[in-house]
């Protein structure tokens, strides 16, 4: 990944996000379009230079009291202005729906990436977290496809432009004379002279909008990120009574995109002060060059408006390009946010490649077995930081065990977990995960947005009986929810801890699986509570292999073998005594 990460170069970046859509199954449709907004915007530039040409032909007629001429170059107008108006409606058609259809492939296909071999768990294990995907997959993708059609097509526009336009002024300073002297493409050198010396202050006054530019994304990103991080802990919030505090951090992260947006204000003022008075100028260039070749009578005044308006459209060209490829585009159409986003989705996609590959060939090997038993061979469970959690752990769990995991807090018991879910990346051996249906509750059981039936069948969406539901509810004490399973409300906000953790045994009753995983799942129950769930679990499914993890010695009498890991990598595999286990 460090490999694909040091490429840094623009075009190796825009070639490596942008080519796959023009490769992909969608192709044709994609270069059919782009090739259309092509011809769509050379076709532009040519009105352009009909309209520049017109206006000498218009205003000569006029100036001569030609009255034919003056009819029949308001008619020639009329023709220009209706192609004109259906060219570019066309071509702005045609550029959104470019946008879109390349949108919805990419973020598909990053959707896909993020969410396929747990990727999206992998990336926040990674110590060079990629910050804010959410933000990457939304905003940045828009703001990519976006302007990676927009921008290519108005500099080629603009280009064609500056290279048609020079061609003409070349061909009207045939008819200037300076002082008495005849200087060839007078009128190109005046104009290419006028903006790259425009172009160079430029340069000079805003190179610090590169900068600002990029770092105002990342604070942008952090602070949303803060919002809905609030968001989500809104009722610890509010029973600490820490708003003020919570309120106080807000203030804080938002103080760097004040400040950076300040500093943009003012890099912008000092651009923006000069280009506005570059502007200006420029109008009156054109009439300092030909009012002398007017008042020797060797062009007439539709002469100076055709210039005017070659010199008008080639400084907007410049100025253009000025503004969005140079590293100083001060307005939103810039490349030098689209090359900050394109940073930004590029390291994105680079990491979602990389543990996409990690995922591929893991370090701990993973197999699954022709019967619901798991087993274990020396694995080792390891921690970002290589520090060993585990070490050599053999296991063999039997269809119909019942094993609680229990050691000290930290010593590695959901590490143990995750890497029998074959999430946990860090550590070496092989796992035999069991045959059959294999359900994992964690101490905070996931409930989907939506009917609470979906949190019920969570993660199998398989039909059920809605009697046999109902009485499941009843036996996890959840009656009362039988008549809302059709009922869409937000379940994780709506229901306690503890019910939340009863909506999961009831889930776990309803889908039958051949092992089930529970980690900390009673530890929001009281004691009444969670022997109701554990033998309400066992007479269901009297069958089903059952590993545990939690503290409480209160659950031990639910399980016949216990995992002990002591917190210094070692472990013992122990029987409990269910006599023993009853008593205490
Ligand atoms: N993503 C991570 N990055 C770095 N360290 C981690 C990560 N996840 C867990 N750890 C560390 O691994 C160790 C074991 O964590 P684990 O959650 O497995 O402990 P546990 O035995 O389940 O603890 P508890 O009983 O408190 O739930 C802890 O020291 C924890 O800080």
């Amino acid at each position: 990944m460090d490999a694909d990460l040091a490429r840094t170069g623009f075009f190796y970046r825009l070639r490596y996000l942008a080519l796959p859509y023009f490769r992909s199954e969608e192709r044709w449709r994609a270069i059919g379009l782009a090739s259309l907004i092509i011809a769509l915007t050379l076709s532009i530039v040519g009105l352009n230079l009909g309209f520049t040409t017109w206006y000498n032909a218009f205003w000569n007629a006029l100036q001569k009291y030609q009255i034919s001429l003056i009819w029949y170059n308001v008619g020639v107008f009329c023709a220009l202005a209706l192609g004109w108006v259906v060219i570019n409606s066309a071509q702005q058609f045609c550029i959104q729906i470019l946008q879109i259809r390349w949108r919805r492939w990419l973020t598909t296909r990053i959707i896909d990436h993020w969410m396929s071999n747990n990727t999206h768990y992998r990336l926040q294990l990674d110590a060079q977290e990629i910050d804010n995907p959410d933000q990457r997959m939304s905003d940045d993708i828009d703001f990519f496809t976006g302007q990676s059609v927009n921008l290519p097509i108005s500099a080629l526009q603009a280009v064609v432009t500056i290279v048609s336009y020079g061609v003409l002024l070349w061909s009207l300073s045939a008819k200037l004379v300076f002082f008495g002297v005849k200087i060839p493409g007078a009128l190109l050198w005046v104009n290419l002279l006028y903006a790259i010396a425009g172009t160079w202050f430029v340069l000079k006054i805003g190179r610090p909008l590169f900068y600002l530019n990029n770092i105002q994304q990342k604070v942008m990103g952090d602070f949303r990120f803060e919002l809905i991080r609030v968001r989500d802990n809104s009722e610890t919030i509010a029973t600490a009574h820490s708003g003020g505090a919570e309120a106080a951090r807000l203030k804080t992260r938002f103080g760097p995109v004040v400040d950076i947006f300040h500093r943009r204000i003012y890099r912008n003022l000092y651009v923006n002060g000069f280009t506005f008075s570059f502007n200006q100028a420029a109008v009156l260039v054109p009439l300092i060059v030909t009012i002398p070749a007017y008042l020797a009578k060797t062009i007439l005044v539709g002469g100076i408006i055709e210039i005017s308006s070659a010199f008008n459209q080639t400084q907007q060209a410049f100025a253009f390009i000025l503004n969005n490829f140079s590293s100083v585009g001060s307005g939103y159409l810039s490349i030098t946010e689209w090359r900050a986003v394109l940073d930004r989705l590029y390291t994105f996609e680079v990491s979602l490649r990389h543990h996409q590959t990690q995922a591929a060939a893991p370090k701990i090997t993973y197999a699954t077995n022709s019967t619901p038993a798991l087993d274990i061979d020396n694995l080792a469970l390891g921690l970002p930081d290589n520090r060993c959690l585990i070490a050599n752990l053999n296991l063999h769990v039997a269809p119909g065990d019942r094993m609680l995991i229990s050691g000290p807090t930290g010593s590695g018991k959901s590490t143990l977990i995750r890497a029998i879910a074959g999430i946990w990346p860090f550590g070496a051996g092989s796992v035999h995960t069991p045959a059959g249906r294999v359900l994992f509750i964690p101490q905070r059981p996931y409930l989907p947005n939506g009917a609470l039936i979906q949190s019920l069948t969570f993660p199998y969406n398989q039909p059920l009986d809605p009697t046999r539901v109902a009485a499941v509810l009843t036996s996890v004490g959840l009656g009362r929810l039988a008549t809302k399973l059709d009922t869409a409300e937000p379940w994780d906000r709506e229901l306690s801890p503890g019910e939340q953790q009863r909506i999961a045994f009831a889930r776990c009753i309803l889908l039958e699986p051949d092992v089930i995983i529970l980690d900390e799942a009673t530890s929001a129950l009281d004691e009444d509570y969670e022997a109701l769930m554990y033998q309400t679990l066992t007479t269901a499914l009297p069958r089903a292999t059952i590993i545990s993890v939690g503290h409480r010695s209160t659950i031990v009498k639910y399980h016949t073998r216990r995992l002990r890991l002591t917190g210094d990598s070692a472990w013992h595999d122990e029987a409990i005594n269910p006599i023993q286990a009853a008593a205490d």
